[in-house]
């Protein structure tokens, strides 16, 4: 008996930016998984604002393989999505344009994979999920953070009910946007001049996607996610799939006017826990996320965007036996939410049941509450959660 071959996923990929760039090499270079359902990734088109620029991705991206590109290039993305290869479109463009970006995959019957956030606010999700949902196509935020081994772990450490009823769970990120230095990613000019506010005593550009208003900037929706996404992890099957209820401050950046510190207090009225966060994008500080049951503490170690290890301290006095597991992994760690998508969309299936499209909806409305509360409304709304028409 001969073993069938696996599956082959074919990836198109639109904006070539920074995180295209790791999410292509996870794909084609990392340690691939060996499980026969998985199926295996290839690059089949990328698309880009320009042909040249969609050409020096590719040499990039395949500089030094075995196999050299034979997908195809496309100038635009307009193109990309009429080509008939293409299994499922990967989608990492700035914030602001994941709306238009994923309609324009889906009306072109392509699945999708989208960058986070899904969306900038819970209108734009609402519609992505309807037009998805309505086409029989399948959709997913790139959640990459939950299809790591420490997720995997902390979801199987919870289904053993070790913590007894999770009480509260704290869940920070704050990383400086200093994108002059050392987490620059591509710089883009702002199609509008912005107004300087105040001056900031660190190198921050106003136009990178970090800080410009135009490109839904600011520390919630870039970095704030990650540690949402953790709560809504732990606490949203415990809540009956309902919103938990939000108080939230913000700090605006002293530059542009968009969040720069942000702290939100969820109460998660179904599963009895609180929640609490802060992200920021003006200091460094705390990335873990802990969790505190009555039975015990988990920690879980590493930036929390890609955590390494989870430490469970078991007791009722945070004196028990503690129990080290690691969750360590080669590469970028990309490759295990392709892997997922591409299992989905092989397998028939129109959503992950780790990052389901209606949770994507619920968290753009949250992070909309935050904003109405602290007042963060980017140009291109006409009220804070609404998008122009
Ligand atoms: N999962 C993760 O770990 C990470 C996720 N991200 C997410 O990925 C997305 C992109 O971030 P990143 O790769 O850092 O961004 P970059 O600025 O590096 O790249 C974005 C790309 O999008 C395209 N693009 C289309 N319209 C615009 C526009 N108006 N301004 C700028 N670029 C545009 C460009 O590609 P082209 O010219 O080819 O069309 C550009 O290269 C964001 O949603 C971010 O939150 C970012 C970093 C890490
Ligand atoms: O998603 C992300 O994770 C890594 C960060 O450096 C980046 O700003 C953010 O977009």
């Amino acid at each position: 008996m001969t073993d069938s071959p696996r599956k082959l996923c074919r990836w198109g990929i639109i904006g070539l930016g920074g995180i295209s760039t790791k999410f292509a090499t996870s794909i084609i270079r990392d340690n691939q998984s060996t499980d026969p359902e998985t199926p295996k990734h290839a690059i089949v088109a990328v698309g880009s604002s320009s042909l040249e620029k969609a050409q020096s991705f590719v040499d990039k991206i395949y500089k030094g393989r075995p196999e050299p590109f034979s997908g195809s290039l496309y100038g635009s993305y307009e193109d990309l999505v009429a080509d008939p290869n293409i299994d499922i479109i990967y989608i990492g463009t700035p914030h602001q344009r994941h709306h238009d970006d994923t309609l324009l995959c889906l009306r072109a019957g392509k699945h999708v994979l989208v960058e986070k956030p899904f969306a900038v606010n819970a209108q734009e999700a609402q519609e992505m999920a309807a037009v998805a949902e309505g086409r029989g196509l399948f959709l997913m935020e790139a959640l990459w953070t939950r299809y790591l081994p420490a997720a995997v772990k902390v979801r199987e450490l919870l289904d053993k009910g070790i913590l007894g009823d999770i009480r509260h769970v704290v869940a920070d990120l704050c990383r400086p946007a200093n994108t002059t230095g050392e987490n620059k990613s591509e710089k883009h000019l702002a199609r509008k001049s912005l107004p300087i506010i105040s001056p900031v005593p660190f190198n921050a550009d106003p136009a990178h996607r970090f800080l410009n208003p135009d490109l839904a900037g600011g520390a919630l929706l870039d970095l704030g996610i990650y540690p949402l996404q953790w709560l809504q992890f732990i606490l949203g099957p415990l809540n009956g799939d309902k919103d938990p209820q939000v108080s939230a401050h913000i700090e605006k950046h002293p530059l542009t006017g968009v969040d720069g510190v942000t702290s939100a207090v969820l109460h998660y009225t179904e599963a009895k826990a609180l929640a609490t966060f802060t992200t920021s994008i003006e200091y460094f500080g705390s990335d873990h996320v802990t969790l505190y049951g009555t039975q015990g503490v988990l920690r879980i170690l590493g930036p929390n965007w890609a955590p390494t290890s989870v430490v469970f301290t078991s007791g009722t006095n945070n004196d028990g036996k503690e129990e080290v597991f690691d969750c360590s992994y080669e590469g970028n760690g990309m490759r295990f939410e392709a892997d997922e998508a591409a299992r989905c969309v092989l397998g028939g299936r129109l959503e992950s049941l780790s990052a389901r499209v209606q949770e994507s909806v619920l968290m753009a409305r949250v992070m909309d509450g935050i904003r109405r509360q602290g007042g963060v409304k980017y140009p291109f709304e006409v009220e804070i959660g609404k998008t122009v028409p």
